[in-house]
């Protein structure tokens, strides 16, 4: 059987050699990150300061509480949903279904951690479990990464992928083979997507403040921003659960290393990194300074969401009044796309609005060290490549009326600059 994708179509980070040497930069990054930030010095460039033994990454209470996690979460995901809504159209014809409850398990889960607190559960204890955590939570990516590359060997054409099928397998197993790998209705991309490293983020920005507050009296201003704006951030992606069903993770990507990686250890120990810089070296914040910094990430918030609810308002039904009024550019397809309104002032105004919305993240943490503003670097980079994916996949789906739109609208994320 051929791989659909032929052994000559251009590879992806690198190809093969691109893969394995993120298969291990990426890994050491988040222990990096976690020695760095509980370090004096805490650089984000040159050594850490002290390099740990063994002992400190494996804990089998850690492996314990990890499995626990995703034990719950997965439960989560299997009650009965609100909604459950239908993915795009695949190969064969037909549509996924999948349930709209990662809200709901976001609620539940907070009243859990509640009971176990007000029942004495020692939740300022986590911060000490991070690194062994983060440990067992790289195997997992690994072990799974390697079923879902097995369970893709007797997966039908139809179920694979556009990219990583390429025949080399260091390469397919980092891209991911199978488009939505799944045993009965457990969808195992969405479930990871949004659920046990976005929520097992907040709980560990949580578990970092109440750290604080047994260690210093009361969590810090800096501290409270940070938890709220990651919290809202969230929140809003489960909130909008379904819109994850058209990003190009759920639609294009195959499910391996990188996104179940990604997905449950990348996010949750490494978008805690200002929480967990905080807590090991506490920043002063005046009350004008915490207000300016909420007004940017509101005004981040506003272009994210009103970016994102606009674009998802017209995919749903371009007849709504919110969106009726605006300008389209039609596509030999019969889509549309918007071509006033946030779009039309550039390319991916969602990914501006987050990009402010980073920066207020790191602001709480000073300018005195850059470890804090690791995510706007990553998340910059990660964006900039994003939106050159989206730019390709987009000129393919849409040929010359997506010409048209990039002379319309001739910048792809910040008005004037890029
Ligand atoms: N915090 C994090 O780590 C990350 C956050 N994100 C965020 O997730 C969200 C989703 O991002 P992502 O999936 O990358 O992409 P987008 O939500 O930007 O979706 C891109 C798609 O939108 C459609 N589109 C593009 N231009 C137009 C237009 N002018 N009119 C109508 N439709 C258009 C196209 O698909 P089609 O025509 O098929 O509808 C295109 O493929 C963003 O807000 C992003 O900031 C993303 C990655 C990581
Ligand atoms: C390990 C690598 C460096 C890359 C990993 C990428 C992943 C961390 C991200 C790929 C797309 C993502 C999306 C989100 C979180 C990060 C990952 C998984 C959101 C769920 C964040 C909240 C937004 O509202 C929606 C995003 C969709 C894409």
């Amino acid at each position: 059987m051929d791989p659909p994708q032929g052994p000559r179509a251009p590879l992806e980070f690198g190809g093969p050699m691109g893969a394995a040497a993120l298969m291990l930069l990426l890994p050491a990054t988040v222990f990096h990150l976690l020695l760095a930030a509980r370090s004096g010095p805490a650089r984000l460039l040159g050594p850490p300061a002290s390099l740990p033994g063994l002992e400190a990454l494996w804990s089998p209470r850690a492996l314990l509480l990890w499995l626990a996690w995703l034990g719950l979460q997965a439960a989560l995901y299997l009650l009965p949903a609100r909604k459950v809504a239908k993915g795009l159209e695949l190969k064969d014809k037909s549509r996924l279904r999948y349930p709209i409850n990662g809200f709901q398990a976001l609620v539940l889960t907070a009243l859990l951690v509640g009971l176990g607190m007000s029942a004495g559960l020692p939740l300022g204890a986590l911060p000490e479990m991070l690194l062994p955590l983060a440990f067992v939570a790289t195997l997992t990516a690994f072990i799974f990464s390697l079923f879902l590359y097995l369970k893709a060997q007797v997966a039908p054409v139809s179920a694979l992928a556009p990219g990583g099928n390429s025949g080399n397998p260091i390469y397919d197993f980092f891209l991911g083979r199978e488009l939505n790998p799944r045993i009965c209705s457990f969808d195992f991309k969405y479930f990871c997507e949004l659920r046990p490293g976005l929520i097992g983020w907040v709980l560990i920005n949580l578990a970092l403040l109440v750290k604080e507050a047994e260690l210093r009296g009361s969590p810090s201003l800096a501290m409270w921003l940070v938890n709220g704006f990651q919290l809202l951030y969230v929140g809003d992606a489960l909130w909008h659960e379904e819109a994850v069903l058209t990003t190009m993770d759920i639609t294009h990507d195959g499910f391996g290393f990188m996104l179940a990686f990604g997905d449950i250890a990348w996010v949750p120990f490494t978008y805690s990194l200002q929480a967990q810089f905080l807590l090991h070296h506490p920043q002063p914040l005046g009350l004008p300074m915490a207000a300016i910094i909420c007004l940017i990430n509101a005004i981040g918030y506003y272009i994210f969401r009103g970016a994102n609810s606009q674009k998802n308002t017209f995919r749903k039904n371009p007849s709504d009044p919110r969106v009726a009024g605006l300008e389209t550019i039609s596509t030999a397809t019969g889509r549309q796309l918007l071509v006033s309104g946030w779009w039309g002032m550039v390319r991916h105004p969602n990914y501006l609005g987050d990009l402010i919305m980073a920066l207020a993240w790191s602001l709480p943490c000073g300018v005195s060290h850059l470890l804090p503003y690791f995510y706007l670097l990553y998340f910059t980079a990660l964006l900039v490549h994003r939106e050159a994916r989206d730019e390709q996949q987009c000129l393919q789906k849409y040929g010359l009326a997506w010409q048209e739109y990039c002379r319309r609208v001739p910048y792809r994320i910040m008005p004037y600059i890029y």
